[in-house]
């Protein structure tokens, strides 16, 4: 007789890698993610969230994302910044704190502990994994040291790490066990970034951005979080390009762009729709140098109320 195993769920979600500077964050997403979709980093998709890389598996899809450093204030400026940096948390799947094994928890990791605390209780907890990172800097003894004070550094706050992983981004150490716990605290959900296709990634983020920032110049500040962009499809239109005789094809870009209310709808839209046509024929320019290939942009302006409250708006928008 046959058994069929339940098909477990697929997963998908946000996480998110804080820590101090020189904590190993950006050798721990690379050694996550792959070189291949490390590129990404250098292509911020939002003001609110950079996406780092993609763990794409069959089962799941962990999306990186980084934040603004979360650092000690010293303005108001910062003090504001870290405000967003704590909004931004709020809305990961979980996050990775990450602590290298060789140094001491010091001012900077309290600090940035103190921040998360808040995060970690409450209706919308968010689970907060410790990892110690550089683990093959220091022998077992120190490491056995360093995960029990990581340990009390959660007990200053009366809260508990969802998990303590040491893990080495050099020698590969426990990486594989880290995305496990992370994948594990996402929820159930379909892939976010369909079919994983990674290289299409970062053109569709690099688009994205573009057109984001045709839009907001000059309303920048009549607009400041409230446009999210989309990029809904970029096809190639059939029997356009002809290599042989070294002439490009043309490429349908539709991308639709979020605002939270109708009066932001007028505003990126102009006087007779004079606004939109000089973002579309910014952006163009910009994402023709960028695919080689020459585009009829397609821009829809949508309203969607409130997005930038509500969870799960802001995932399909690809935040
Ligand atoms: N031995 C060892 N060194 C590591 C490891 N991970 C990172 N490093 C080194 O630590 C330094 C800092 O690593 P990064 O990944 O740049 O740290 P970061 O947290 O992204 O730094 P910021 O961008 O300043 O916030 C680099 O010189 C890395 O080569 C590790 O697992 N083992």
């Amino acid at each position: 007789m046959t058994r069929t195993e339940p098909t477990p769920a697929h997963r998908s979600g946000f996480a998110c890698l804080v820590g101090r500077p020189n904590a190993g964050k950006s050798t721990l997403t690379n050694a996550l993610v792959g070189e291949k979709v490390a590129i990404m980093s250098a292509r911020p998709q939002t003001t609110r969230h950079t996406i780092r890389g993609i763990v794409h598996r069959d089962d799941a899809q962990l999306i990186l994302v980084d934040t603004p450093g979360l650092h000690r204030p010293r303005t108001l400026l910062g003090q504001r910044l870290n405000d967003l940096v704590k909004e931004t948390l709020g809305e990961v799947d979980v996050i990775a704190f990450c602590l290298p094994a060789d140094q001491k928890v010091g001012p900077g990791d309290r600090f940035i502990a103190a921040q998360l605390a808040p995060l970690m209780t409450g209706r919308r907890a968010v689970p907060v994994v410790a990892v110690v990172t550089k683990a093959d800097l220091v022998d077992r003894q120190t490491l056995m040291e360093h995960l029990l004070a990581v340990d009390r550094l959660a007990s200053e706050h009366e809260r508990e790490w969802a998990a303590i992983v040491p893990v080495s981004a050099k020698d590969g150490y426990q990486v594989d066990e880290l995305e496990e716990v992370l994948v594990k605290h996402l929820p159930e959900g379909p892939e976010l970034y369909p079919g994983g296709e990674l290289t299409d990634e970062p053109e569709q983020i690099m688009v994205a951005e573009l057109v984001r920032e045709a839009a907001l110049e000059g309303v920048r500040d009549e607009l400041p979080h409230s446009l999210a962009v989309v990029v809904d499809e970029i096809v190639e239109r059939e029997g356009t390009g002809d290599a042989t005789k070294g002439r490009p094809p043309l490429l349908d870009v539709r991308v639709n762009l979020f605002v939270e209310r109708d009066s932001q709808k007028a505003i990126v839209i102009g006087r007779g729709g004079s606004r939109l046509r000089e973002v579309g024929t910014q952006a163009r320019q910009g994402i023709e140098r960028l695919l080689g290939a020459r585009v009829y942009l397609d821009l829809h302006v949508k309203v969607a109320k409130d997005w930038q409250r509500d969870p799960k708006q802001l995932r399909k928008l690809g935040f």
